[in-house]
C-alpha cells in the first residue's frame, strides 16, 4: 500500500527500506535533502516539504512520523493543516502517551485518525524487523495492517509459545493493537522502563565480577575506606568478562538479546574504554515511574534503574559532596582523592 514517512534518521530510513522490500509505495520527506535523495535512489518518492509530500498521496492518506518527541507536536500540527477527513497520522517515535491522547482528540475533531506506534528494534530493525505496539481507532489500525505486518519481525523470529497453534495472531507476527489512542506508546513506555532495569542488572552484575579481585588489590584500599573484611574470599582478579557474557548466552536463564549485544560490546572493547559511562535517558523511563506512582503501583526495580542513569549523568554530585561534608564535620574525615 501507499505510505508516507517523515523523518529519515536511523529508524525512519531503515523502516522505509523494509517497507520498500515488502513492495509498499513509500513517499518520504526529511529536513535533510540528502536523506531524501538517498532513499529516492533506493526506490522511494521524495518530497521537498510536508505540503508537497501530502499533495503526492492518494486519499485516504497515511503519514508516518519517525521524529524526536520534541518536534513531533509541531509536525503533527502542520500535518493536521494539510490532511483531510479519513486520512491517518501514525506517530512511530517515542512520544508520551499523554501527547497521543491530546493529539488524537484534536485529530478526531477533523475526522483524521491518529495512531500511536511504539517502535522497538533500533538499528537492527531493518534485518530483524520492528516490534510494534499500537494504539488508535480500530478502522485505521485495520487499514494499516499490511504496513505493520511488513515492518514486524514475523512469527518465525521466535519459537511459538506452546499451546499457540493455527493462524498466528498479530502479536505473534510482532505487532499488537494494544487499545485506544495512547495505548501503544503506554506499552512502549513500560517496555523501556523494563529495558533500563534489565540493562542495569547486567551492568551491575558484570561490575561485581570485575571487582572480584578486591582481595588481591587490597593494598590499594585507603585507610579511610572500610577495609575488606575477608580479602581471601575476593581473589578472582581478571575474570574474563567477555567470556562470562558469552557463556551466559548458552543455556543460562538470563540469556537475552540485550545479553547478546552486551557480549558483542565486550568482545569489541573488553574494558569499554571508548565509553565514559554517562547513560542518557530520553524520557520513557521517567514516564514509567510517574505512571507507577500515579497508579499507586510499586516499581522499585525500574525506578532504581532510572535513578542509576541520573547518577551517571552527574546529578548525584552535590548529594555526594553533602555526605563528604557531613563526614568531615562530625569526624574530621578528609575525602580520599580519586
Ligand atoms: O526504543 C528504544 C529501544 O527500545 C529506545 O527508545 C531508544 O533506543 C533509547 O531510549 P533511552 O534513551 O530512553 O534509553
Amino acid at each position: 500500500m501507499q505510505i508516507a514517512m517523515i523523518g529519515l534518521g536511523r529508524m525512519g530510513a531503515n523502516m522505509v527500506r523494509r517497507l520498500l522490500r515488502a513492495g509498499h509505495e513509500c513517499h518520504v520527506y526529511d529536513v535533510s535533502a540528502d536523506a531524501v535523495a538517498a532513499l529516492v535512489a533506493e526506490g522511494a518518492r521524495g518530497a521537498g516539504s510536508v505540503e508537497e509530500l501530502v499533495a503526492g498521496l492518494e486519499a485516504p492518506r497515511s503519514v508516518w512520523l519517525m521524529l524526536p518527541a520534541a518536534i513531533t507536536g509541531d509536525t503533527v500540527s502542520t500535518l493536521l493543516g494539510a490532511l483531510s477527513r479519513g486520512d491517518a497520522i501514525i506517530d512511530g517515535g517515542n512520544s508520551s502517551y499523554r501527547d497521543d491522547i491530546d493529539r488524537a482528540e484534536v485529530a478526531a475533531a477533523q475526522g483524521i485518525d491518529y495512531v500511536d506506534c511504539g517502535t522497538s528494534g533500533g538499528v537492527w530493525g531493518l534485518e530483524r524487523g520492528y516490534c510494534l505496539m499500537i494504539g488508535g481507532p480500530d478502522g485505521a489500525v485495520a487499514r494499516l495492517s499490511p504496513v505493520f505486518a511488513a515492518l514486524a519481525p514475523g512469527v518465525e523470529s521466535a519459537p511459538r509459545t506452546p499451546g499457540r497453534d493455527g493462524e498466528p495472531s498479530p502479536a505473534e507476527e510482532g505487532w499488537l493493537h494494544c487499545g485506544a489512542s495512547g495505548a501503544g506508546h503506554f506499552v512502549k513506555m513500560v517496555h523501556n522502563g523494563i529495558e533500563y532495569a534489565i540493562m542495569g542488572a547486567y551492568a551491575e552484575g558484570l561490575n561485581i565480577i570485575r571487582n572480584a579481585g578486591a582481595g588481591v588489590r587490597k593494598a590499594e584500599v585507603d585507610a579511610e575506606t572500610a577495609p575488606l573484611r575477608e580479602p581471601k574470599y575476593y581473589p578472582f582478579d581478571g575474570i574474563d568478562l567477555p567470556e562470562v557474557a558469552e557463556v551466559w548466552r548458552r543455556g543460562s536463564v538470563i540469556g537475552s538479546w540485550l545479553l547478546d549485544l552486551t557480549a558483542e560490546a565486550l568482545r569489541q572493547d573488553p574494558h569499554l574504554d571508548q565509553f565514559a559511562g554517562r547513560v542518557s535517558d530520553s524520557g520513557e523511563g521517567r514516564w514509567t515511574s510517574i505512571a507507577a506512582i500515579e497508579e499507586g503501583v510499586a516499581a522499585p526495580l525500574l525506578t532504581s534503574a532510572l535513578y542509576s542513569r541520573f547518577a551517571s549523568q552527574g546529578s548525584d554530585l552535590f548529594a555526594n559532596k553533602v555526605e563528604s561534608a557531613q563526614r568531615f564535620q562530625f569526624g574530621g574525615h578528609v575525602e580520599k582523592q580519586q
